[in-house]
């Protein structure tokens, strides 16, 4: 088993400067035992033993990373057994406990488990898991993780940032738990979130795990079950709102960038006014990005474009692609302004696009009442649609009935929408090769499973899920691939090239940047199989290029500042293939340093 994961992770290790310089420690002891970055278990040699005080605190053999690594996973394939045929939600939060307890105790070992069997753990760590951890959170809390700042604490935050006890941080991912995945409004619960996205970090980027923050801004909960249930960690009270809202944020982003001036904020499921309010506020001010608005928009826009390649049509006709998104808030949104940008990039501004947008209350239309302003740019005008038969609030059946899109894209968070009458009329879309993008977490809140969409829209589609589901038999000895459209595939990338760029702050082109690397990734060979995004094994080496890309991107509008001792000038005068290596040479990997001098 070792073997198998060495060679991967030999991949890894090119990437990175193999052996860690030597990392010297000023616990003794218990205490070294007890500290998760320099703990090593049974894995301390002998020398550090006698010279950190660690003599009788451990049995006397010494186990190598090796075997260390062996005997975790064959626990973990123990309780893969153990568990087989109790409920589903029973296993995954078994497998997470056992990930967690090691993360708790031994991060090296850890983070090399994850990277190397990344595939089979990011479902646990990640989603749709990471979701019902958060469910759980209060019943599971053992110990705490990341930061907690409440409204409570206003006045407070500019000192107890100095609590946090890491002297740099690189990555900090932030939320209010305000809609956490799919799964609405989950109070301080959704501190799983910001936990799971930087172990991707950790995993994809190989940002540094000493170098990670993760933050639960905790502003109260409108989730009334959460507010009675005696267990809560949260305040309880309801969510502040307008002003006040605010100023809590005002107040963490100003004692972060106090501390950590250069450090990365990712603003993750926060619910839309708050997601477009914040990153309208910020974005221009420091270094931040919404992930669920720009991450988002740029994985689907790359899988939009290998729809396009796999109809076997040029690149520029992806502004004559009818496409109906399903979900007006911060992600569908955000994926509609992006694919906008790309529209009229190809056509110029009298590009016309052919995008159709519904909600909870059907088909957006300049008509609707109380129109929120972030839809405008995509409410259709009553002559665009007339020729359809289609109106204000048009049922969701309805207008694929009428449009036969290319493409239907459900970022609505309401499991199974996409229902049998509206994938067997997407049988009658005017493209080759329909696609359908279930893109909503966690798994049950899918817009529909890969199986239907095969079964009731026909073999010949392209289908992508935000979770990760199994690939469909066909039968014939075909397979109908399942791609996984998760921004997963672009916020380790942005963050990490926004990181080494030093970049005053993310710009668009940036991010475009960074989707159109996702898109070109892919070979003509891949794509005409129906897959338009790498695997998750090679999450890594993705994200080397998108970071890189990113990090060009910086340097090309003048954003870049530089890094540790790559200055500005520096990442002026570099090539492609050096900002590739210059990435790939900052990422952290997993080795046990030594940790006394020879
Ligand atoms: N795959 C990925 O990488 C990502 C997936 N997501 C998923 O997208 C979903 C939505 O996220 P946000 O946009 O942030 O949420 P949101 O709450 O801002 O927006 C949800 C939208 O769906 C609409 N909606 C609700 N019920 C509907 C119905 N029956 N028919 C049509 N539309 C309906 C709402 O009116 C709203 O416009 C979540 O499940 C989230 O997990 C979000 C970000 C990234
Ligand atoms: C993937 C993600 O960011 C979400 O579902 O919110
Ligand atoms: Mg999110």
């Amino acid at each position: 088993m070792w073997r198998a994961a060495r060679s991967a992770a030999s991949t890894f290790r090119r990437f990175s400067t193999a052996i860690p310089a030597p990392c010297m420690v000023h616990k003794r002891g218990a205490d070294i035992l007890h500290d998760p970055w320099f703990n090593k278990d049974t894995g301390f040699p002998m020398t550090e033993r006698d010279r950190l005080g660690l003599r009788g605190l451990l049995p006397p053999r010494v186990i190598s990373f090796e075997q260390q690594y062996d005997r975790f996973m064959e626990s973990f394939r123990s309780l893969e057994k153990n568990t087989e045929g109790q409920p589903d939600s029973v296993v995954s939060l078994a497998k997470w406990r056992i990930l967690n307890r090691l993360h708790d105790r031994n991060e090296t070992l850890y983070y090399r488990v994850l990277i190397d069997n990344i595939k089979d753990f990011a479902p646990i760590i990640y989603t749709p898991t990471v979701g019902l951890v958060c469910q759980n959170y209060s019943g599971l809390f053992r110990r705490p993780r990341g930061m907690y700042f409440s409204a409570k604490d206003k006045g407070e935050m500019m000192s107890m940032i100095f609590n946090w006890p890491s002297t740099q941080v690189d990555m900090i991912v932030l939320t209010d738990g305000s809609r956490i995945l799919g799964l609405g409004d989950l109070g301080v619960q959704g501190i799983g979130i910001p936990i799971g996205k930087l172990d991707m970090y950790v995993a994809a980027a190989g940002i540094n795990p000493q170098r990670v923050l993760p933050v639960m801004l905790d502003v109260g909960t409108n989730n009334q079950k959460l507010l009675e249930d005696p267990l809560y960690l949260g305040l309880r009270q309801p969510r502040l709102e307008g002003e006040e809202y605010l100023s809590i944020v005002d107040e963490f982003v100003e004692a972060v960038h106090a501390r950590w001036p250069k450090a990365v904020v990712q603003f993750e499921d926060f619910q839309a006014k708050w997601a477009f309010e914040t990153l309208d506020r910020y974005r221009k001010k420091f270094c931040m990005f919404n992930d669920d608005i720009q991450g988002t928009a740029g994985v689907a826009l790359a899988g939009l474009l290998g729809t396009v390649r796999a109809q076997g049509r040029p690149l520029t006709d992806f502004a004559n692609q009818k496409i109906v998104v399903v979900g007006a808030g911060s992600a569908g949104l955000g994926v509609l302004k992006m694919a906008l940008q790309a529209v009229s990039r190809m056509g110029g501004p009298s590009a016309d696009p052919h995008f159709f947008l519904l909600d909870k209350n059907g088909l957006i239309t300049k008509d609707r009442k109380d129109i929120d302003p972030a839809a405008l740019p995509f409410a259709k005008a009553h002559h665009e649609i007339e020729g359809l038969g289609l109106h204000e609030g048009a049922g969701l059946t309805e207008v694929v009935k009428k449009v036969n899109p290319h493409v239907l894209l459900g970022l609505s968070g309401v499991g199974g929408i996409f229902h049998e009458e509206v994938l067997r009329a997407m049988r009658e879309s005017d493209s080759v090769r329909p696609a359908i993008f279930a893109m909503s977490n966690p798994t049950n809140n899918a817009e529909c499973c890969p199986v239907d969409a095969f079964k009731l829209a026909g073999e010949d589609i392209v289908f992508a899920s935000g979770s990760p589901f199994v690939n469909v038999d066909l039968g014939n000895g075909k397979i109908g691939h399942v791609n996984q459209a998760n921004n997963m595939y672009l916020f380790p990338g942005i963050g990490l090239g926004a990181l080494l760029s030093g970049a005053r702050n993310i710009s668009d082109t940036m991010l475009e940047a960074a989707a159109e690397c996702l898109a070109s990734y892919m070979s003509d060979d891949e794509i005409k199989r129906g897959i338009l995004y790498p695997s998750i094994n090679d999450i890594r080496d993705i994200t080397a290029e998108v970071g890189a890309a990113v990090l060009r991107a910086a340097v090309a509008e003048d954003l870049a500042e530089g890094h540790g001792d790559v200055g500005a000038r520096e990442l002026q005068h570099m090539s492609k293939e050096e900002t590739i290596e210059l990435v790939r040479h900052n990422m952290w990997y997993p080795v046990y340093g030594p940790l006394v001098h020879d």
